[in-house]
């Protein structure tokens, strides 16, 4: 008979699916409680297990040069319920992964039901779980129903649970064109932690700001759903498209304000408007467009942003949107291994804790479950290394994400991609010299050779020590 306590898992997603099964295979009992079919959310239509609410893709499947494809290849060796059922219901669909939404959630539900140490319990967890749940994995999503939203709202503090997100796009500091970029903070000034040359600024002439309002107006949007349309315009996060909608010069006047900054490229002559650049993670590869949320659509986004000097050529790490979604400010508020600093009896995992996307949102219920697993049992939970996707992803969203002390302001959902992961040599071809598209290729590979092999490192270490 089974003598352990069992761990608590809310919400039977894609996160709470996985969490409950990674916890299970150790050993350790669970209760899944999932609200479904009592109480539906916007978005969700029935009451499987892992429910994919929108499209059936988990992205690319290509292990070697594409960072979600790795994040795929190394949840398969972490023996991951969600990678099994995809690949058991896999649909054609080029270098993507994409599975048969039904047969991919009834095989999810059926080896929960099914697992000997899981009950799933119908019903909402309306507020902060009984003192006597000693372990709990909160793992709602992003439509976290209200009455549990506002529980954990009274542990945190107002602004560290969003429900709305505004993302603004992210470029690869890589591509960025420093012949006509430069770095430079308004007025130079340095501020806390900073140099006096924080922000990447691109400038734009008359002509090019004419040509790029008129983009912004006449660009594709997304629309909102029913549900979304009541979004609040946040003062402070307004679409780009909105802004340059209240009039031609409203940007000049806001993000895009050239005042303060001195273009080295060409000194005498004053830019009409300039575009800045924030960093956005600690290892300083990837800059955020500042105030450019947007809801634009990402095909629009990514040809209207390349017409802005000194972004020819970007690469975006993740595209601009406003969403509904309800996340943490994790950064400030989770631990190394996800639980709430406030109240470390609870764990967050999914779409909550600031990961975007069905394939990021199991990662993080794999890696809560097995915390959660390994301290019921006594073990030490060892993170994964910050050189795997899954480390790199965990890493982002407990503290690699900048300035957590003002992330409820900067702290917006991430998907998994190579800018979260620590810089690597380039392996040397003898003979060639890579340049361009070469290089960006052969770097990923390196990158995605050295996780596998750490991947695989972590989890021999934890096998020796189970
Ligand atoms: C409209 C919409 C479209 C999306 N489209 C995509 C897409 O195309 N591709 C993509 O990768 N990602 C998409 N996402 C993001 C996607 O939701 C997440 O990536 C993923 O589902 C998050 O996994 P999760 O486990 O964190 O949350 P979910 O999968 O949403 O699971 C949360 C579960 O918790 C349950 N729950 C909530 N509150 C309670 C409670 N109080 N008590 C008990 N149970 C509760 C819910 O019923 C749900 O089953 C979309 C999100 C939305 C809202």
């Amino acid at each position: 008979m089974n003598t352990l306590f069992p761990i608590h898992v809310i919400g039977a997603g894609l996160a709470g699916s996985e969490a409950a099964w990674q916890v299970a295979e150790t050993g350790v009992p669970v209760v899944l409680h999932e609200m479904r079919p009592l109480r539906m959310t916007e978005a969700h239509l029935t009451e499987g297990c892992a429910e994919l609410v929108c499209s059936n893709s988990f992205r690319s499947d290509d292990a070697e040069t594409n960072a979600v494809g790795l994040l795929h290849a190394e949840m398969r060796r972490c023996a991951s319920l969600i990678m099994s059922s995809g690949d058991a219901h896999k649909v054609p669909a080029g270098g993507a992964l994409a599975v048969d939404r039904v047969g991919f959630s009834d095989a999810v539900t059926d080896a929960l039901t099914r697992h000997p140490l899981i009950e799933i319990r119908r019903g909402e967890v309306d507020g902060i779980p009984p003192g006597d749940w000693d372990s709990v994995i909160v793992a709602t999503g992003p439509l976290t129903s209200q009455a549990l939203s506002e529980a954990v709202r009274g542990l945190t503090d107002e602004d560290s649970l969003a429900f709305f997100d505004a993302i603004a796009p992210i470029v690869y500091k890589e591509t960025i064109d420093f012949s006509k970029a430069w770095f430079q903070s308004r007025y130079d000034k340095a501020g806390p932690g900073g140099t006096g040359a924080d922000y990447i600024n691109c400038p734009m002439n008359k002509e090019q700001y004419d040509a790029f309002v008129d983009a912004l107006l006449g660009g594709e949007k997304a629309e909102f759903r029913d549900w979304e349309k009541d979004t609040p315009y946040f003062d402070g996060c307004l679409p780009i498209e909105v802004m340059a909608e209240r009039g031609r010069e409203t940007l000049r006047h806001g993000p895009m304000k050239p005042v303060g900054l001195t273009n080295p490229h060409d000194p005498e002559v004053k830019s009409y408007a300039i575009v800045q650049l924030r960093q956005d993670n600690a290892l300083g590869t990837l800059y955020n467009m500042v105030g450019f949320q947007t809801k634009l659509k990402y095909g629009v986004q990514a040809e209207i942003f390349r017409t802005i000097p000194g972004l020819e050529n970007a690469e975006f790490a993740r595209l601009g949107g406003l969403h509904r979604n309800t996340f943490l400010n994790s950064p400030r508020l989770l631990d190394g291994s996800l639980r709430l600093k406030a109240m470390p009896r609870l764990r967050f995992a999914g779409q909550i804790t600031g990961v975007e996307g069905y394939v990021e949102s199991a990662a993080i219920g794999l890696l809560a479950g097995r915390f959660a697993a390994a301290e019921r049992l006594g073990l030490n939970s060892v993170p994964p290394p910050e050189t795997t996707a899954l480390g790199a992803l965990l890493r982002h969203i407990t503290g690699g994400h900048l300035s957590a002390d003002d992330a409820g302001r900067s702290f917006q959902p991430m998907n998994v991609n190579f800018g979260l992961f620590p810089p690597i040599e380039v392996p040397k071809v003898p003979g060639k010299r890579l340049r361009g598209k070469e290089k960006t290729r052969a770097r990923k590979a390196a990158m995605s050779a050295r996780a596998l092999a750490d991947i695989d490192g972590w989890l021999g270490r934890r096998q020796a020590a189970e």
